[in-house]
């Protein structure tokens, strides 16, 4: 997967290209980032990046033609790269809500250039001329853009055939997709007297994939009983689920 990153704080970034499975993912080249700086496009002796807003008020907004010089660059190499005209992505409050579904919508589509907000935003122009997407990654406001991108970056790179070693694609609907995960355990057994359940013990395999199933779908009705909306289950799921709900209501 490449990913053209617009950023004032590249270095930021290093959050996923050092660290972790992404950073692994990096270095075996299954996913590519490049940074474009608006501050690197700037001709005055400031460098100045930032400009006042028409009609007042406080704060400053990302100056027009750095920014747009930058978001240029940026296209133009992914196609350089890719031979694909990348999806450029504008992370704000204003956007699409990102979720597991759009994660794999963009892990499984064209290159990404992912432009990082800062001060107040960009002009509307900007996202007129140079945007094809805004996705936001929740209802709260972040003091820049950079965040949510790496957010975005992340839950999309996970996805990417051959970054998790351990699962098979994760792209496929396994049949936690949807739903809450399970409990997890590991040594020791007893924690404070508290132990594992014993049907992880078992050496059972078909009894723990039940197992696993009951819990994310009883987690599921539990705590986000949204998520079961509008999903059939199929007949294994929906004798599991009954079962949990009848031993909860016990
Ligand atoms: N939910 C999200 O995905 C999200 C994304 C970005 C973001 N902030 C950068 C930003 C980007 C665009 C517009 C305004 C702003 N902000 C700049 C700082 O002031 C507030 C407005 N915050 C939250």
């Amino acid at each position: 997967m490449w990913v053209g990153v617009v950023s004032l704080f590249p270095e930021m970034f290093e959050a996923l290209t050092r660290q972790g499975v992404t950073g692994r993912a990096v270095d075996k080249g299954h996913i590519e980032l490049a940074f474009w700086n608006p501050r690197d496009y700037a001709t005055d002796r400031h460098r100045t990046v930032d400009d006042r807003p028409y009609g007042g008020g406080p704060g400053m907004l990302m100056k027009v033609d750095t920014l747009r010089a930058a978001i240029h660059d940026a296209r133009s190499q992914a196609e350089a790269a890719t031979g694909q005209r990348p999806r450029v992505i504008y992370l704000s409050p204003q956007g699409r809500r990102l979720d597991q579904r759009g994660a794999r919508e963009l892990a499984s589509g064209p290159p990404l250039v992912v432009v990082a907000g800062r001060y107040e935003g960009i002009d509307e122009r900007v996202v007129e001329a140079d945007i094809d997407e805004e996705w936001s990654i929740g209802d709260y406001v972040l003091s820049g853009g950079e965040l949510p991108a790496m957010v975005l970056i992340d839950a999309a790179a996970r996805l990417v055939p051959g970054v998790l070693g351990h699962q098979d694609s994760a792209l496929e609907d396994s049949f936690n997709d949807g739903l809450l995960d399970c409990p997890h355990y590991t040594r020791p057994e007893d924690v404070d007297g508290r132990r594992v359940p014993d049907v992880l013990l078992s050496g059972h395999h078909g009894a723990i994939r039940r197992w696993r199933l009951k819990q994310s779908l009883g987690r599921t009705w539990l705590r986000r009983p949204d998520l079961l909306e509008g999903r059939t289950l199929n007949d294994e799921q929906q004798a599991l689920l009954k079962e949990f709900i009848e031993e909860y209501a016990l």
